[in-house]
């Protein structure tokens, strides 16, 4: 895929087919405040009755009044239109602060289930979808919903009865009228329907450039270092100004539609009261019975009825920002979690950490049946593409297990299907003898301790970045687990030590740690718990080769010594002849298996890789075998 593509991920990304009934979800968030929501309606119903006063009291006015040539009863009158006018003022403010107060608070429980939502999906949802859309799932569309919510809600609210109660009474004041004013509306549903449908499809196009932008943004600036080091900074602008281009293009035509609305429904107005004047003039309405007041009231009733219609049109883009927000929103939160395949084991917490304290403590007992298993496991991450065949492992409690093999050749997914972040296509997955999607957090936690091949930090202490925010983490658990993988000695020079302030991914204010020290802190995390099983991807590839004996070695005596099971996978052949067990892996299949001393005697695959590391040949990256 091209670089200057500014269609990259969003189009690859798992696409969520939109919900019908948005609507009706974004009525369901204000459900818990259906208190306020009955002050709202009152207030908004309030203001407007008491709106269509003015125009009563100016009708009495003109017939009682002007007409008449009489000032008595005036002042009352005019005492009476301010007071009237000054109790809608104050009943707009209110219900418009009520909506507003609803408003966040049901969109501040929409951002939370949503960013929750995102960390409970299926990890091939976050595979195939770009961070940068994620985010701007979580940000911008629930914003857009927000602006919808916090102001335009009230103000369509209000308008609506307006128009109604306006309604109404115009036809109450005069039939004749309002049929003759009546004659404008086919032309402004026409003008609606078109413009709302462009404007809908606008706003679409719009909230879908916003996630584009996102992900450029996220993307290019977590990459700044590549793409300074390589010169391309012109190049990746570029790409951002297209992006950018895409999203003023939508948004202009949003405007476009927008702009034309207020003014049409205004010469249309306009075109309806001349009418009405022009009628009036011929004294069309004489006969009928129509007073001057009746007309002066029926104008301004008339004015009346437009301003709603102008107000709902202005909102109209929002409404459709915020609809395709939603629709954006709804969407995620309409895909399935990872459930649980089954039920999750009964392990309590107390349970889980005298044995996590045992195996710390060196007084574990292996228990029976291996702890990691997989039981001819077939899996792939796109359908009809399987990137393991049949694959079968197990690894028994105090073993440590060794998986090599060459550059995809199907490890880490092994690891990853251990880890329960996917689910095999077939055969089983059992990690102490549960199926590891199907163990709840403490559980997980107590079994599974799992270093990625990319460390992630996160903001916060070493501490924090340790124990990933579990309380019941003492500082001493933590140092014991920082001690075992080799970290505690550079912690301890840290200015503050363990509560040394990061930065995360080498970025921001902290302090920045190297790689190999990175690697140590992923490792020392996964111990922390004391895990019944762990699972290193190349936990340390980019520390030093005396770190890694070092760890190596801790591993052996406190680790497997304590019944942990652990499984490798890794580059370095020296970590695979201190194995129990060693599995070689190529194409997704398994093709040797046995101790260190077996494979080398067997004179198979594993014989050849070593051969090939001590001359020196890359094997792991160079596609021709000698
Ligand atoms: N998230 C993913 N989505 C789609 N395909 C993937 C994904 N992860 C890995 N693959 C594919 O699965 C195959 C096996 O990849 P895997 O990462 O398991 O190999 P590996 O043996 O761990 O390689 P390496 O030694 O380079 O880490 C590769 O062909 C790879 O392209």
């Amino acid at each position: 895929m091209s670089i200057t593509d500014t269609h990259t991920k969003e189009g690859a990304g798992l696409q969520p087919e939109p919900s019908p009934a948005v609507g009706a979800q974004l009525l369901q968030l204000a459900r818990p405040w259906s208190a306020r929501l009955l002050l709202i309606a009152a207030a908004v119903l309030g203001a407007a009755v008491l709106g269509l006063l003015p125009s009563l009291i100016v009708r009495h006015v003109v017939d009682h009044n002007l007409t008449a040539h009489r000032t008595a009863g005036l002042a009352p009158a005019a005492l009476l239109y301010l007071a009237v006018s000054a109790a809608v003022a104050m009943l707009t403010a209110a219900y418009g602060y009520l909506a507003a107060t609803v408003a966040q608070r049901s969109l501040a429980g929409l951002r939370t289930r949503l960013f929750s939502h995102l960390l409970h999906l299926p990890t091939g949802y976050h595979d195939r979808t770009a961070v940068g859309d994620s985010i701007s799932r979580c940000t911008a569309d629930v914003e857009a919903i927000d602006a919808l919510f916090s102001s335009s809600v009230a103000t369509l609210l209000g308008q609506t009865v307006q128009l109604v109660t306006v309604t109404v009474t115009m036809l109450v004041l005069s039939p004749a009228l309002t049929v003759v004013a009546a004659v404008f509306m086919p032309p402004v549903a026409l003008l609606t329907g078109y413009l709302r449908r462009r404007i809908r499809d606008a706003e679409r196009d719009t909230r879908r450039a916003i996630g584009l932008l996102n992900t450029h943004l996220q993307e290019d600036l977590s990459g700044a270092e590549v793409i300074r080091a390589f010169g391309r900074q012109t190049t990746f602008t570029n790409r951002f100004r297209l992006a950018l281009t895409d999203w003023l293009r939508a948004t202009n035509k949003s405007t476009f539609y927008n702009a034309f609305y207020a003014p049409g429904l205004g010469l249309l107005s306009a075109f309806a009261t001349a009418l009405l004047v022009w009628l009036s003039s011929r004294n069309a309405f004489d006969t009928i019975g129509v007073s001057l007041g009746t007309l002066t009231a029926f104008i301004l009733l008339f004015a009346q009825f437009i301003t709603p219609l102008i107000n709902l049109g202005d909102e109209w883009q929002s409404v459709q920002a915020a609809l395709a927000g939603a629709e954006r929103v709804f969407s995620v939160l309409a895909l399935p979690v990872d459930v649980h395949a089954g039920p999750a084991p009964a392990i309590s917490k107390q349970a889980i950490s005298k044995q996590g304290k045992d195996r710390l403590d060196h007084h574990g007992s292996p228990a029976d049946g291996p702890a990691l298993e997989v039981d001819r496991i077939t899996f792939g991450y796109t359908p009809g593409a399987p990137v393991l065949h049949e694959v079968s492992v197990a690894v028994h409690p105090g073993e440590h297990v060794v998986v090599v093999g060459r550059t995809g050749a199907g490890k880490t997914s092994l690891l990853a299907l251990l880890a329960g972040l996917y689910t095999p296509w077939a055969g089983h997955v059992h990690v102490a003898g549960c199926d590891p999607r199907t163990l709840d957090d403490a559980a997980r936690r107590a079994t599974l301790g799992f270093v990625p091949q990319t460390v992630q930090l996160f903001s916060g202490t070493v501490q924090d970045n340790l124990t990933l925010g579990d309380q019941t983490i003492t500082a001493e658990r933590a140092r014991q687990a920082a001690t075992l993988a080799g970290a505690d000695r550079f912690i301890r020079t840290l200015p503050e030590g363990y509560d040394t302030v990061l930065s995360v991914s080498g970025r921001g204010t902290g302090v920045q740690l190297s790689a190999g020290q990175r690697q140590l802190l992923a490792l020392a995390r996964a111990l922390v718990t004391a895990p019944a099983a762990l699972l290193l991807d190349e936990a340390t590839a980019v520390i030093d080769g005396a770190s890694d004996a070092a760890f190596r070695a801790a591993l052996h005596e406190h680790v497997t010594a304590a019944g942990t099971a652990v499984l490798t996978v890794a580059h370095r052949l020296a970590t695979a002849r201190d194995a129990d067990r060693v599995v070689v892996m190529a194409g997704g299949r398994i093709v040797e298996q046995g101790t260190p001393g077996e494979l080398l005697a067997s004179g198979g695959r594993f014989a050849t890789l070593i051969a090939l590391e001590d001359a020196g040949w890359d094997w792991q990256h160079d596609l021709d075998e000698p």
